[in-house]
């Protein structure tokens, strides 16, 4: 359900963001048509104030210019007047013919200055409720002005906002806002309203989104989305299920694994140097499933890990080699490792199980030998050293194993108590020739030694492999090249013939 809702959920916020985008790129989109329209506007505003300052003045008086006023005013779109000034005061309008006002009066509120600007006004004296824009050119002799109606702007900016509910407005100069809508208010705590602007030198538009914009716009992106929503939601649940079906099935499946003795042990025999026999063997799991199939053990180690199933697991691997050891007989002082993982040594069943195995295998008396992992003492360093300890002195030995492929290697060895160290096979394949030069491993052999830990040398696959190795004072090898894991039946016939023999320095068996 969980996996389900996640792209729901996803989606809920990025059709959100996307459709705050949205909202703020129409209104930018809004803002922007009408500063072109107010500018349109202005444009013919300022040409029809040109073309009055060019009629002939020559007489002076507003008598011989009413009429080319009165033309000019009802031909050309927008005006409420037009007019002449001298000065501040306007001498001839097209609305009152000649009078003496200054144009302060008609247009309710002082004058910028002299010369030429435009202004939007909340009304002038013919129209005093409806807001206007004058656009004036006053000079000391003849000057000009036009008033245009706001209800142009307001006209306008209805038809292009008011479907979307934007309030708008358009100042002109440093004067009075032209208004079309009413201001939203900021009460919903996701959808506060959104603004945005435009402006050119003499005009600035501002356009403002109510809630309920945002709302809308948030659910048009959304249901548009919920189809690809919805199908990503299945997507996510089969997968969660698949995944959930697979974590259980494995589990399930060692489980049952080991209800029906699918698994079982394969021993590698040790060769002891010094001896010149075999000196003990290492526990290998497998699992053969019921249809046949092999399982790679370390698929399905590092799977039963991840699933914390490793210690029934391994509980189940030392039951299989204390049955299996009742099938042969050991020689004094043989050795069976076995390998333990992390959650196992740090579980509080660790020294139960080891001490179960060890009473099981007593009467054979060989020693058990636990192979760990640099990997598997990271963390808990105490618990772990107290139970090594314990272990340790019943009798059970403590390998490092796959030593230098992990991590800290070297605090390690003063840490924990150990009686051998695994060198791992990346180090063995080093050696090429007799003669030739393995400084990693030299090293490695060197410290053991100061260290008074056995060596193991592990993957030894060549004979000049193990010249090399048993010249420089190792002294147990494992691998190809003196045996391959084999079955317990296998070991049972294997031991006393071969494995009493030594192996000569062409690694071959006497
Ligand atoms: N190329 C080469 N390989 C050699 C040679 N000699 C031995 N090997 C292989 O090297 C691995 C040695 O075991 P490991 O390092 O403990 O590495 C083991 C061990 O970490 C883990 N594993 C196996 N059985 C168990 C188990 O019962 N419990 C736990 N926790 N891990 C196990 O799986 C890993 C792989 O096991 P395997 O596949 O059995 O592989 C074994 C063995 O078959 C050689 O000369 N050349």
């Amino acid at each position: 359900m969980a996996a389900g809702a996640f792209p729901l959920l996803l989606g809920l916020a990025l059709t959100f963001l996307e459709s705050r985008r949205d909202v703020q790129r129409e209104l930018d989109a809004t803002a922007r048509i009408i500063l072109r329209h107010a500018e349109n506007i202005s444009e013919h505003a300022w040409r029809t104030v040109d073309t009055l300052k060019r009629l002939d003045h020559q007489g002076g008086g507003c008598e011989s210019l009413e009429r080319d006023l009165q033309r000019i005013g009802s031909i050309r779109t927008y005006f409420r007047s037009i007019g002449l000034t001298h000065g501040p005061d306007v001498f001839c309008s097209s609305a009152f013919g000649p009078m003496t006002e200054p144009l302060a009066d008609v247009i309710q509120r002082e004058l910028p200055s002299l010369g030429r600007w435009p202004l939007s006004v909340a009304g002038t004296t013919a129209v005093r409720e409806r807001p206007a824009v004058v656009f004036a050119d006053l000079a000391h002799e003849v000057g000009a002005y036009t008033i245009v109606d706001g209800q142009y702007l307001t006209d306008f900016m209805r038809a292009i906002g008011e479907p979307r509910g934007y309030y708008m407005t358009i100042v002109i100069g440093d004067g009075h806002p032209v208004s079309q809508g009413a201001p939203p208010q900021d009460t919903h705590p996701l959808f506060s309203p959104l603004s945005d602007g435009a402006s050119s030198p003499r005009i600035s538009v501002g356009v403002t989104a109510p809630e309920s914009e945002s709302v809308r716009a948030w659910w048009r992106v959304f249901t548009a989305f919920l189809p690809l929503a919805a199908i990503l939601s299945a997507l996510c649940m089969m997968a969660a299920a698949y995944w959930l079906r697979r974590k259980m099935s494995y589990r399930d499946e060692i489980r049952r694994g080991i209800a029906r003795r699918e698994f079982s042990v394969q021993y590698q025999p040790i060769y002891d140097i010094q001896a010149g026999r075999c000196g003990g063997v290492e526990a290998l799991l497998r699992w053969q499933r019921a249809d046949g199939r092999w399982e790679r053990p370390d698929v399905f180690i590092a799977a039963a890990e991840a699933e914390h199933m490793i210690i029934p697991l391994t509980r189940h691997l030392f039951e299989l080699v204390a049955a299996d050891m009742a099938q042969w007989q050991a020689p004094r002082g043989f050795h069976v490792a076995v390998n333990v993982a992390a959650e196992h040594l740090q579980g509080p069943t660790f020294v139960a199980d080891v001490r179960r195995l060890a009473a099981q295998i007593a009467t054979q008396g060989p020693r058990i030998t636990l192979e760990l992992t640099e990997r598997s003492l990271i963390s808990d360093r105490k618990e772990v050293v107290r139970a090594l300890q314990t272990l340790r002195a019943e009798g059970v030995d403590i390998a490092l194993d796959d030593f230098g492929t992990g991590h800290c290697a070297m605090s390690y060895l003063q840490a924990f108590p150990l009686d051998f160290l695994k060198i791992d096979r990346g180090f063995v394949n080093a050696i090429e020739s007799l003669d030739g030069d393995a400084p990693v491993l030299d090293a490695i052999i060197a410290l053991s030694k100061r260290l008074a830990l056995r060596t193991v040398a592990e993957g030894v696959e060549t004979a000049i492999q193990f010249a090399y190795l048993k010249r420089q004072g190792v002294l147990h090898v494992q691998g190809y090249l003196y045996a391959r894991p084999m079955s317990s039946d296998a070991l049972a016939r294997w031991l006393p013939t071969r494995g009493c023999e030594p192996l000569s320095s062409t690694g071959h068996l006497a």
